[in-house]
């Protein structure tokens, strides 16, 4: 995963963070069996029905976790909370797993995924990422995954040149077939992008980005990003790829595309893509409900820059990479109460077992710190297989449990609670950072970056004394040249690149007519402030002649009347 060479084990352990939130229920007349006590309990009420039966629970149960979030807390706070020290992890090259776990329809897509304006982790997450690596981030294909769950560090003129033979592939392939159109999910263009930064990074570093994203359904693991030739007459399906160990004992789907993306809209672009091949199938419980776990991972790639040569070193010791992966579990399920049958029974069961096995494994986790010596079996589903260097302490792992308060998903939300319980007493051994070394490729860098560091800072000082507006003169300097959105794939039927752009060219006339309208409109404020002053300084200079004239003629009138000069 990162660089073996900058990270230690140093037996520190870290536990599972485990994190609740409560959806709204949105129909009235609905008995509740949860509530939460911020700012981490959560209570659990047997329903009023139970009441009267034998042997069911009749005591309220408490629990408690890092976080317990309620039904109005927005997605905002939910990602500050969980996320976004993750993020800070992985742009550090520390590792992160973070899944939502829960019944179906308590709210875990929406909280993973959300829509429009309420984005949910993984658009903010991708949205913080590149705000934070901004202007540290290579040019394209600098860093090339080796297929090995590695990466390569190419020169300039080789990533040029790749760059090229992807553009020539992408016209040859619309040329010979036409139909092959490229459609963009509107939901890009409908996002508001979400402003978080992180700061503390190395700037020393040039960075890039690469996902994947797969779904493991009915336990076979599926490349959502794996382009299907549709040739008209029938399009090839997915192929099922198998989990590997890498030569440092990590586990990586074999064979999975790896994108880079170099914008948070060219992220957004492949997780739609992938989103459209996802399995989603109507039960009746929810009719949206996803019926497989659907992985997206972030690869931050980072190595230091020569400020000499304006060109990534390229030694692979220098490399550093961090991985974060976001799972939506697919939800469980009593099979009797969504009534499924055939095919649905199928899918059920295989989400069952693989939550199961994810149980098991923990479980048998918290009994070996205890003393125990048990195998644990992460074989026993994919889902576990591939996450098991996360569970053998490569990185932060953490679980956001959502439950629907409702009292129908009282025996789930029991179950759930206990597997959350459990989570928590996990312990993963964590493997400590080597401090960050500064190997002073780039003072030059580094100073500006203090420098410009000093200059936010004071700048912001001033903000709190007065307002950014006054008397209708901005106090900061107005951005007219936004980030120009790349071009380098604009070929035939790039539709995408072409629709930026074109909205990109709207905003910046835009912006030109405001400010150079804003700039014509004080043009003539002050030419009429010095037409004004020009008036006020003549009507002056008229008065102290009229006055000077008018001494005069009193002293014109004295000499006519004494015939001499009185001085
Ligand atoms: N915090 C919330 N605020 C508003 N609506 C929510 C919230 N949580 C869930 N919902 C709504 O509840 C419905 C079900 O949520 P969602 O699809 O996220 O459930 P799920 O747990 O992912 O289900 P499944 O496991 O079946 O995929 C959706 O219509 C979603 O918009």
């Amino acid at each position: 995963m990162q660089n073996k060479n900058a990270r230690q084990k140093n037996g520190a352990k870290e536990s599972m963070e485990v994190y609740c939130r409560v959806r709204p229920v949105f129909s009235q007349n609905i008995e509740l069996c949860l509530k939460v006590e911020p700012p981490s309990a959560v209570i659990l009420t047997p329903p009023s029905s139970y009441l009267n039966l034998r042997n069911a629970p009749t005591k309220e149960m408490h629990y408690t976790f890092k976080k317990a979030f309620q039904e109005q807390v927005n997605q905002k706070e939910v990602f500050e909370s969980v996320a976004l020290p993750l993020i800070e992890n992985l742009l550090n090259a520390k590792n992160g797993l973070l899944f939502t776990y829960g019944v179906t329809g308590s709210g875990k897509t929406h909280t993973m995924i959300g829509s429009g304006k309420h984005d949910g982790i993984m658009p903010r997450c991708i949205d913080t990422i590149f705000n934070s690596i901004g202007m540290y981030k290579t040019n394209k294909y600098i860093f090339k995954p080796d297929k090995l769950n590695g990466f390569d560090i190419q020169s300039e003129s080789e990533a040029i040149n790749e760059m090229q033979q992807e553009i020539i592939c992408q016209t040859h392939a619309k040329i010979k077939n036409p139909k092959l159109e490229r459609n963009f999910d509107q939901n890009l263009f409908k996002r508001i992008p979400t402003e978080t930064k992180i700061t503390n990074i190395d700037v020393d570093n040039a960075y890039a980005v690469f996902v994947t994203f797969v779904e493991i359904y009915n336990n076979s693991v599926y490349d959502l990003l794996e382009e299907c030739p549709d040739d008209g007459l029938r399009q090839r399906g997915p192929q099922i790829k198998i989990i590997r160990e890498d030569a440092d004992h990590t586990m990586f789907v074999h064979g999975v595309n790896e994108v880079e993306v170099s914008s948070a809209d060219e992220a957004f672009e492949a997780f739609y893509k992938g989103q459209k091949r996802r399995r989603i199938a109507h039960t009746t419980l929810n009719t949206e409900s996803s019926r497989a776990h659907t992985i997206f991972t972030v690869r931050v790639v980072q190595a230091p820059i020569d400020q000499h040569r304006r060109s990534v070193i390229k030694d692979k010791k220098y490399l550093q990479i961090g991985q974060l992966s976001l799972v939506d579990l697919a939800g469980s399920e009593r099979t009797n109460r969504a009534k499924n049958t055939g095919q649905r029974l199928r899918e059920a069961g295989n989400i069952n077992n693989s939550l199961m096995t994810l149980r098991n494994c923990l479980e048998l986790l918290r009994q070996n710190q205890k003393g125990a010596n048990k195998m644990i079996p992460y074989r026993d589903s994919r889902l576990t297989h591939l996450f098991k260097t996360y569970f053998e302490g490569e990185g932060q792992v953490s679980m956001l449990v959502c439950v629907n308060p409702q009292a129908d998903d009282y025996d789930e939300n029991l179950q759930v609670m206990k597997f959350a319980e459990i989570s928590q007493e996990v312990q993963i051994a964590f493997p400590s950072m080597a401090p960050r070394v500064n190997y002073d490729f780039t003072p030059e860098r580094r100073r500006a970056n203090n420098a410009l560091k000093k200059f936010e800072i004071e700048n912001d000082k001033d903000d709190q004394e007065v307002p950014p507006s006054v008397n209708g003169l901005m106090k900061k300097p107005v951005e007219i040249f936004a980030d120009i959105p790349s071009l380098r794939y604009v070929s035939m039927g790039d539709d995408l690149s072409v629709k930026r752009m074109k909205e990109y060219l709207e905003t910046q006339l835009q912006l030109y007519n405001n400010v150079t309208g804003n700039i014509r409109e004080r043009y003539h404020d002050f030419r009429e402030m010095i037409s004004k002053t020009e008036a006020f300084m003549a009507s002056q200079e008229i008065e102290s002649m009229k006055s000077f004239y008018g001494r005069e003629n009193e002293r014109g009138n004295v000499l006519s009347t004494t015939g001499q000069r009185s001085d």
